[in-house]
């Protein structure tokens, strides 16, 4: 599941069921956040009724989603209600906190998504964990049951809020990618059911996209064949996307799981690029969407395609800082639109650190990346090519042995983008950031937005 090019199995279908909802809807959520609580707290019977909390756990944005959906379905009963990231929860308020509805993912293998993980470091494994005699509280678990550890951190947290002694107001619900009756069943606790509910009107927002361009970037490669492609809707103006967004493409045979892509270009470019790389199982068939990407489809045919938002890999709130890029394979695709866009901003203060196997196949966008070097818009540009001597060197080492420019940068003001493959990789970079920084610093930066990860 490495370093494919998608992450269907996580992203997948859960976020079928609400991807047309969050793209019509999610910007202008995103907007009325705060104006959000204000009239959940106006519509409430009694103006000294304490909010209900309502607290999610996100990597990718689908249990956020469905926590500003749940807080919108209480304000509409009466119930004021005041949404937060996990991370953003410290333990006397929770303590003080008498009703919370916690949504939460998994990640990794069991593990909390980045949106969770300062709240776990900091609350869940303290030393001495609050006492939550007056809470109560319900948990909707988002998970996927081809992983090992289905919906693993919503069951730890359910398990650490009933060792803290708060009460269960709903047993925990597991939600198995799109499964729309576990989501019915949530929303049915929450009082009257909006129009449109959860999950509603989400099958029909995916477009035509025509693929305009497909080159592969690593022939001779000992790596699976990687492919640069170019798509335009097929009718109509192309969608709005943020550097950090990701694409999401239909594919037939397996029309539940829909695959997620890094979108590898800025809306300027006039152009929907994605950088996939061709899977082959064993008996030799391709993968459902990367085998229809890369092989399947003419230039000239069309594939059903939608633009998803990922608030948190995009660049916003971290505009003015500088930029440290780190990243593998086809994760150079995340990577390359926020250069792009800083490149469209002016901003030069910007540090690729990029690991591959071989610089003779596998620099991908090679003549982009030594352009930016050779007119400034990479200020420090670090090639990891892993076979390329004797012993294996992945960017996690160059980050250790960077470890004085990294804190220099850190100091600065620098915030950190990591897009590629969770294992090994982030995993490793994650490692490597601990022992520069520490691991204080680095939750820090996790719990203000300056370390963001779009992993897979
Ligand atoms: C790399 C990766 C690892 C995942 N690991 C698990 C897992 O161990 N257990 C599980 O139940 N779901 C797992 N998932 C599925 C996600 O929890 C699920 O897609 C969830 O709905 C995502 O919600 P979010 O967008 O709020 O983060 C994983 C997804 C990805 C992409």
């Amino acid at each position: 599941m490495n370093d494919f090019g998608w992450r269907a199995l996580g992203a997948g279908s859960t976020l079928a069921a609400y991807a047309a909802l969050c793209a019509s809807i999610y910007l202008r959520e995103h907007r009325r956040k705060a104006a959000a609580a204000r009239d959940s707290a106006t519509l409430s019977g009694s103006s000294d009724e304490p909010p209900v909390l309502v607290l999610f756990a996100s990597q990718t944005g689908q249990a956020e989603a469905i926590a500003w959906q749940t807080a919108r379905q209480l304000g509409a009963a009466g119930i004021p209600a005041r949404v937060m990231e996990l991370n953003a929860l410290d333990a006397p308020t929770l303590a003080a906190t008498r009703r919370a509805l916690f949504i939460a993912s998994t990640y990794g293998e069991g593990d909390a998504p980045d949106g969770a993980s300062v709240f776990v470091e900091r609350t869940m494994m303290a030393s001495s964990p609050p006492a939550l005699p007056s809470l109560s509280y319900s948990v909707l678990a988002l998970g996927d049951r081809q992983y090992a550890n289905f919906c693993g951190f919503g069951r730890a947290l359910d398990e650490w809020l009933q060792a803290a002694g708060a009460r269960r107001e709903f047993d925990r619900i597991e939600v198995d990618n799109s499964d729309p009756a576990a989501l019915a069943t949530w929303q049915a606790q929450w009082g009257e059911v909006p129009e449109p509910g959860i999950g509603d009107a989400a099958a029909d927002s995916f477009a035509q996209w025509r693929l305009v361009a497909r080159e592969r970037l690593n022939p001779g490669s000992a790596g699976g064949p990687v492919f640069h492609l170019g798509l335009v809707p097929q009718s109509g103006p192309m969608p709005p996307w943020a550097s950090g967004d990701l694409a999401q493409v239909a594919v037939a045979s397996d029309p539940t799981r829909p695959r997620d892509y890094s979108i590898a270009s800025v809306h300027a470019d006039g152009e929907l690029q994605l950088l996939v790389r061709q899977e082959q199982h064993p008996d030799g068939t391709l993968g459902a969407a990367s085998g229809l990407l890369t092989s399947t489809l003419s230039i000239g045919d069309t594939v059903a395609l939608r633009v998803r938002p990922h608030q948190g890999f995009r660049l916003e709130g971290n505009e003015t800082r500088p930029l440290i890029l780190v990243g593998n394979g086809t994760g150079i695709a995340g990577l390359r639109a926020h250069l792009r866009a800083r490149a469209v901003a002016g901003r030069h203060d910007n540090w690729l650190v990029f690991g591959e196997r071989q610089a003779a196949h596998d620099f991908l966008y090679r003549e982009e990346i030594e352009a930016w070097q050779a007119d400034g818009v990479l200020k420090r540009l670090d090639m990891v090519f892993s076979r390329d001597q004797a012993e294996r060197f992945y960017v996690q080492h160059r980050l250790l042995q960077s470890a004085d420019a990294l804190l220099h940068w850190l100091d600065d003001g620098a915030a950190i983008y990591v897009c590629g493959s969770l294992q090994g990789m982030a995993s490793g970079v994650g490692a490597a950031l601990r022992q520069v920084a520490g691991d204080t610093l680095v939750s820090e930066l996790t719990a203000s937005g300056r370390y963001r990860r779009d992993v897979y």
